[in-house]
């Protein structure tokens, strides 16, 4: 950093939806890169001493939401790579927050692909409506992502070593 320049962000904030890698992808990246690992979800689930299926049985949809926004914006850690749960694009001030600790990466994985990675989305606790599916709430959570995103990963056809490569390629890591 010089004084009249930004500092340099070497921090990783991990987005997209859930089963798109952003757990795997992070812990691999972390250690190839040295940079700290967070995953926001263990996180939370430490923070309340609950799984997080629980934790959304227990408050419903939106008050998971709520919880998983606070959680993030109490994060203090630039620098490190952080996985993010999938609902976090909901809310504006935890992707600001974010923004602040490092590059936004959005890991976009087809819901095609998604499907094959799970067995029920229910059961790992996604934040979707009964009755829709996976790639109803990709359509509907694709205008967020984007919004947010600052790189911008095809990772539909990729290994998660490979994503990895790409983040480091694109980010000089
Ligand atoms: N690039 C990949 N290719 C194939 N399977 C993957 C890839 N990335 C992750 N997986 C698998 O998909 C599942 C969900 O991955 P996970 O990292 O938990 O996703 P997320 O944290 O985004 O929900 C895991 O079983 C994981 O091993
Ligand atoms: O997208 C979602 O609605 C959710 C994704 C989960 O994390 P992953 O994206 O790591 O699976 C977790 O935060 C929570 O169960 C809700
Ligand atoms: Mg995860």
């Amino acid at each position: 950093m010089t004084a009249d320049s930004e500092p340099v962000k070497t921090g990783v904030v991990l987005t997209g939806m859930p089963g798109s890698g952003k757990s795997t992808v992070g812990r691999l990246l972390s250690e190839q890169t040295g940079l700290p690992f967070l995953d926001t979800d263990a996180l939370i689930e430490a923070g309340e001493s609950k799984r997080l299926a629980e934790i959304i049985a227990d408050h419903s949809p939106e008050g998971f939401r709520a919880i998983e926004a606070a959680y993030i914006q109490s994060i203090q850690s630039a620098g490190s790579v952080i996985s993010t749960g999938g609902s976090v694009c909901y809310s504006s001030e935890a992707m600001h927050h974010l923004a602040g600790l490092g590059t936004i990466v959005w890991l976009d994985v087809k819901p095609d692909i998604l499907e094959q990675r799970f067995v029920d989305a229910f059961d790992r606790g996604v934040l979707i409506e009964p009755g829709s599916s996976l790639a109803d709430l990709y359509d509907s959570r694709y205008p967020l992502y984007e919004q947010y995103a600052q790189l911008k990963i095809e990772a539909s056809p990729l290994t998660a070593e490979e994503v990895v490569s790409l983040i480091r390629q694109q980010l000089a890591l």
